[in-house]
């Protein structure tokens, strides 16, 4: 049965009367169970005081929500389709704040169809997206509502989060309901039992921040995109489109038919295989079992020194560019690689760029915080040289990565087809060198 739509976002008396007996009672809400699951739409709920961390979460606890007034709204309001449908843990007043700065809110969107890809049982990690056919970097994947977005963090008791999140699961469409059970638990392998923290915990992803929530940001639960597996070395990346209300899963390596589609679950910077397995133990309590992950002796060692590398220029940018700038003011010479005693190669700017670049492609690690200053510095290096064929190709890669992370090419594209014509072209022989 389709929720029902919210006459106003503003909560009504007899709405209010409900939240204070959520308050009260620590679970339940109040309306008739005769309405069945998809009626509460519009439900208010009084945010408990006490303190709860999404299990995942590693954002700081946050106490200024306590006793603030939360709801569940569906969008679009105008009753859907359930996959095209969003249920939201709303704030009294971030509703209005959503339809004044997106009039229309949420707006309409594409997803390519049919979907290049389907979700399958890939063997140990359970279910995971396989391609079905080849998919170029830049390029969109999936692109799908939330089943819900709510809060990274409320402020509650964890039993009153608990009640809480079954009422928000219980005011959904039976349909999403249902896909919602269907989801992975990483705290409870029996399935016969069904805990919506833990599958909110295993399957959400952090979302911007929405407005009238500022410091603290959303994460939302999707359809197909929960699928996706973790790698250490992965070939996709999530963004999430708050206008449209989507999340989109787009390429940043290419992926052949039959490979499995994967993100990375951590930020960036992690450098050797055991901090990152740790790590991921820790927030999601698995062992992972990625390509990277897996390698032995002399290869795992040799990745590890590798990361450290990678993650030393993505903490290191200043002196990189600084290093950079140093290789323009001299001239930007091209010598023959200068080895010092300890066998170390004594790099200028540029070789510095093209090295973390080939770095990144041996690992099969793009660092959202590294590729772009680094293929910028190998597109301006080879302007000021005059390398023609270099420019196109490794701004072309810019443009790509750029639409796989902010969704347009950012002006790399016109960079890659007319290098003469940008400012960087033979800049220093203009000033004589
Ligand atoms: C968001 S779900 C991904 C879809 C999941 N495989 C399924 O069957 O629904 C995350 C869970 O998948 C498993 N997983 C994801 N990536 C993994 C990896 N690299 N190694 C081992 N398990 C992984 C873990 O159990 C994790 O808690």
């Amino acid at each position: 049965m389709p929720p029902k739509t919210p006459a106003s976002l503003k909560p009504h008396k007899s709405q209010v009367g409900v939240a204070s007996s959520v308050q009260a009672r620590h679970s339940t809400v109040s309306t008739s169970r005769d309405e069945g699951p998809g009626e509460r739409q519009g439900q208010v709920i009084k945010v408990p005081a006490g303190t709860y961390r999404c299990p995942s979460t590693e954002l700081p606890k946050r106490s200024g929500d306590a006793g603030r007034t939360l709801m569940v709204v569906t969008f679009p309001p105008r009753s859907g389709p359930p996959h095209l449908s969003t249920s939201v843990l709303l704030y009294e007043g971030m509703g209005e704040q959503l339809y004044e700065r997106y009039p229309g809110f949420p707006l309409p969107f594409t997803s390519p169809s049919p979907a290049p890809y389907k979700i399958v049982d890939v063997g140990a990690t359970d279910a995971g997206m396989i391609a079905l056919h080849t998919i170029t970097p830049g390029d969109t994947i999936a692109r799908e509502r939330p089943l819900l977005l709510m809060p990274h963090v409320i402020n509650a008791n964890p039993s009153d989060v608990e009640h809480i999140l079954d009422d928000v699961v219980d005011s959904m469409y039976v349909e999403n309901q249902n896909f919602i059970r269907t989801l992975k638990d990483w705290r409870n392998t029996d399935k016969a039992t069904f805990r919506a923290q833990g599958v909110f915990g295993t399957n959400m992803f952090q979302v911007t921040d929405l407005p009238g929530h500022d410091d603290c940001g959303y994460a939302g639960l999707a359809r197909d995109i929960s699928r996706v597996n973790h790698s250490c070395s992965p070939n996709a990346h999530v963004a999430f489109d708050l206008e449209t209300m989507t999340f989109i899963l787009r390429a940043i390596l290419p992926i052949m038919k039959g490979d499995e589609v994967t993100y990375c679950y951590l930020g960036s910077g992690f450098p050797g295989a055991a901090a990152r397995q740790e790590e991921l133990e820790r927030r999601y309590g698995f062992v992972c079992r990625c390509t990277a992950c897996k390698l032995t002796g002399t290869a795992r060692e040799n990745s590890d020194y590798f990361r450290r590398m990678l993650a030393e220029r993505t903490l290191g940018y200043r002196r990189d560019d600084l290093l950079f700038a140093q290789w323009l003011m001299d001239g930007a010479p091209v010598r023959p690689p200068k080895i010092d005693a300890n066998g170390q190669e004594d790099m200028d700017g540029l070789r510095l760029a093209q090295v973390t670049w080939d770095l990144c492609l041996r690992e099969r690690y793009i660092d959202e915080n590294l590729w772009e200053q680094v293929l910028a510095r190998l597109v301006k290096g080879y302007s000021v040289l005059k390398d023609e064929e270099k420019v196109q190709f490794y701004a072309g890669v810019a443009g790509q990565l750029s639409k796989a992370y902010t969704g347009t090419d950012r002006g790399w594209d016109a960079v890659s087809r007319n290098p003469r014509r940008t400012d960087w072209w033979a800049k220093l022989d203009k000033k004589g060198r």
